[in-house]
């Protein structure tokens, strides 16, 4: 028995299907990550796998339990870190996480969790005082108290000043390697490349490719080169220059939204034609670099290639 498994689960929300066949299983000791655009069902498969909603069929275990029963064997043996837990802001940092560790019956030290997520200086302060990232700490914190075998994470770095956010990895990491099951969600690629044994990419609803990041990465083409022109910054301009002339079969252009990337895996023969391009027609290139392909050039690739959700986004949340 795997500590998640998850088989072809589906949920509508009126006219949306927003989980359409999804089916994964998480190993022990494994940090899982669920990428997807916006809307492409993610909370909704964690919401279910977490015991708070309901899908219209499939079947979900966690721990060899059906969470949708919410029973209190399975709640006090995982952690749930949300987005906004909102919280009493009245108790300070170190009320609040002993109280969410009373909770469990497998605890932390309460100091050694405040310090594990870097709030020891905070540990006496009310909660109405932390600022943005502080708060995001204290939401990790609450989630690890219980010491728990399966750890649900929700973006869990969104507002983390970059070193907060090395330190937040490496807490996972650590976590992984003491054998805890880690179930994240996150629009951070790096974080994702970071952290994660395995990825699985949602795409209205579906899964569209599950896999380690190097081997998402390595997807299909070689290698990637980007660059960025002063001007002209359409495709349509760029077309009209000549470059996909002259790039041939070989490579595909697309826009990351500050510049260029081209796919290829014909490095030479590419890196050839922009160069001769950019010469011929004088239009000078910027910040020109090839490399391999990392997880987001993947994810930019397949999101592209799927389309997503056609149904309105107007229904009403529950
Ligand atoms: N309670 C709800 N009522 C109606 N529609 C909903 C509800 N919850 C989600 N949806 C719809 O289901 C689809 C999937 O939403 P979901 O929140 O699972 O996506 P997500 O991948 O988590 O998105 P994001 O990255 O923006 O958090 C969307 O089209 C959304 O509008």
């Amino acid at each position: 028995m795997r500590p998640i498994e998850v088989r072809d689960l589906h949920k509508a929300y009126g006219d949306v299907q927003a989980v359409d066949g999804v089916s994964f299983e998480i190993e022990r000791g494994e940090v899982f990550a669920l990428l997807g655009p916006n809307g492409a069902g993610k909370t909704t498969v964690v919401e279910i796998i977490e015991g708070h909603r309901t899908a219209d069929s499939g079947e979900v275990r966690v721990l060899g339990h059906d969470p949708g029963r919410r029973e209190r064997e399975l709640r006090e043996r995982i952690g749930i870190v949300l987005q906004e837990a909102g919280f009493d802001e009245d108790a300070t940092v170190a009320e609040l996480v002993r109280l969410h560790r009373n909770l469990y019956p497998r605890r932390l030290d309460v100091d050694a969790v405040i310090e594990l997520v870097g709030l020891t200086a905070k540990r006496a302060a009310r909660v109405r005082t932390l600022s943005g990232g502080q708060k995001r700490r204290l939401d990790l914190a609450l989630g690890l108290v219980g010491d728990p075998e399966v750890l649900f994470l929700d973006e869990p770095t969104v507002g983390f000043d970059p070193e907060a956010r090395r330190q937040a990895w490496s807490i996972v990491r650590d976590l992984r390697a003491n054998g805890t099951t880690v179930l994240l969600t996150t629009h951070y690629l790096d974080e994702a490349q970071h952290l994660a044994d395995r990825v699985a990419i949602v795409v209205a609803g579906r899964l569209v490719a599950l896999d380690s990041p190097s081997e998402l990465a390595a997807h299909g083409r070689e290698t990637v080169i980007a660059f960025r022109t002063t001007e002209p910054t359409d495709a349509a301009a760029l077309t009209s220059r000549g470059l996909l002339e002259l790039l041939g079969d070989g490579a595909a252009l697309e826009s990351d939204g500050a510049g260029w990337r081209l796919i290829t895996d014909d490095a030479t023969r590419t890196l050839h034609a922009v160069t001769t391009w950019s010469l011929e027609r004088g239009v000078p290139l910027d910040a020109i670099e090839v490399r391999r392909p990392t997880l987001e050039d993947a994810y930019l690739e397949l999101v592209g290639e799927h389309p997503v959700h056609a149904g309105t986004d107007e229904a009403v949340r529950a």
